[in-house]
């Protein structure tokens, strides 16, 4: 997508055809600051930072990481495979890009190990780009249904699942961006997104950057929103999605369903085939939740009026702080998933009629 006109995608080959690139997602919006990745090491800390975000942009990262490290050594594929598989938990993109990784190396001479991973690493950024888009394709009918009858249509979504968190379109933003650019007048509620912030923080930007109108609120004002009948359709996108439909998300997804449930808001959410976990049938009880650093509870970072960017401690001296960063929205809340290959119910007979392979 494009910042100030200039066309990117989160991750891309630098011009020496060996340093990976990415947006630093932790200076946004206040800088855009690209890094260059030159280790798997540094990929690893990228996305255990999040230096780069998303379950898609986390498997390419990933996928980008170790093709640096068969570069640096080709005798360490199954190490650096483990070591990159253990950065963050929840998003099974992660480890879905990693296995394409190694199912493409392992039986590879040493020599010919560094051109398959990067050749691998270029595929599946491919793979996500062209899959983001088709998901917009799919998704976008949902809000012409909508501006059809009412004319504007209004989202909700929570955290970012924009081109940010992807390689290219978003999930759950891409139909937003192809109704924006087809016309419709298509607003959204952006959920700030404690205690991260991706939503005040990369969700404006990109729909800012774009030109889609859009209005930040507390993640706590959406049912109010929603009893108040200001909220058409929420779309999220998710970081894993079970054979049965339960959908893992940013924490606070959930709480959104329940509201948009009682409210009879229809509640969408989009993903790529790479997030879809058919080894797991429940997801509350078998995904497991990364538990991230109180101190992004405890501590807010913001620009100062004169441009500084400062980080200050938001809770009393001396409380404790726990921070699950994803919980588990049960299918039975889900009105319906976008994929690349269509729309269907959140269940297994209609996941397995999009993806028979996958039975
Ligand atoms: C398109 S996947 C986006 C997904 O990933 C985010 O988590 P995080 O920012 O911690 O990587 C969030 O759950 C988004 O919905």
């Amino acid at each position: 997508m494009k910042i100030n006109g200039v066309a990117y995608r989160s991750v891309w080959l630098d011009a020496d055809g060996w340093g990976v690139r990415i947006f630093d997602q932790t200076k946004l919006p206040w800088m855009v600051e690209e890094l260059r990745l030159t280790t798997w090491q540094e990929a690893a800390h990228a996305i255990r930072s999040m230096q780069v975000r998303g379950a898609p942009l986390i498997g390419a990262v990933a996928a980008y990481g170790v093709a640096l490290a068969m570069r640096e050594d080709a005798g360490q594929l199954d190490a650096v495979l483990e070591a990159l598989a253990e950065t963050r938990p929840t998003a099974i993109n992660l480890r879905w890009a990693l296995d394409r990784q190694r199912a493409k190396l392992h039986n590879l001479p040493a020599e010919a190990r560094a051109a398959a991973a990067y050749a691998e690493a270029a595929a599946i950024a491919d793979d996500d780009a062209e899959t983001c888009r088709r998901i917009g394709e799919n998704g976008l009918p949902l809000l012409q249904e909508i501006a059809a009858k009412k004319g504007r249509v209004n989202v909700l979504t929570h955290c970012n699942a924009g081109w940010l968190a992807t390689v290219d379109w978003g999930t759950a933003l891409a139909p937003i961006y192809m109704a924006h650019d087809a016309g419709l007048d298509v607003h959204v509620w952006v959920d700030e997104t404690r205690p991260r912030n991706q939503g005040a923080a990369l969700t404006a930007f990109e729909l800012g950057a774009h030109g889609v109108k859009h209005t930040v609120i507390a993640d706590n004002a959406g049912g109010h929103y929603m009893q108040h009948g200001e909220v058409d359709i929420v779309i999220v996108g998710t970081d894993r999605v079970t054979r049965t439909g339960d959908v893992a998300n940013k924490i606070g997804t959930y709480l959104k369903a329940l509201a948009a449930r009682d409210n009879g808001v229809p509640f969408w959410v989009a993903l790529p085939h790479s997030t879809l976990d058919m080894r797991v049938r429940d997801g509350v009880a078998e995904i497991p939740i990364e538990e991230r650093s109180g101190t992004e509870v405890t501590e807010l970072t913001g620009r100062t009026a004169d441009g500084r960017i400062e980080t200050v401690r938001v809770v009393a001296a001396g409380s404790e702080a726990a921070n699950p960063a994803f919980d588990v929205t049960p299918a039975r809340l889900v009105t319906g998933l976008i994929t690349e290959r269509g729309r269907c119910a959140a269940d297994e007979a209609s996941l397995l009629a999009l993806y028979p392979e996958k039975a």
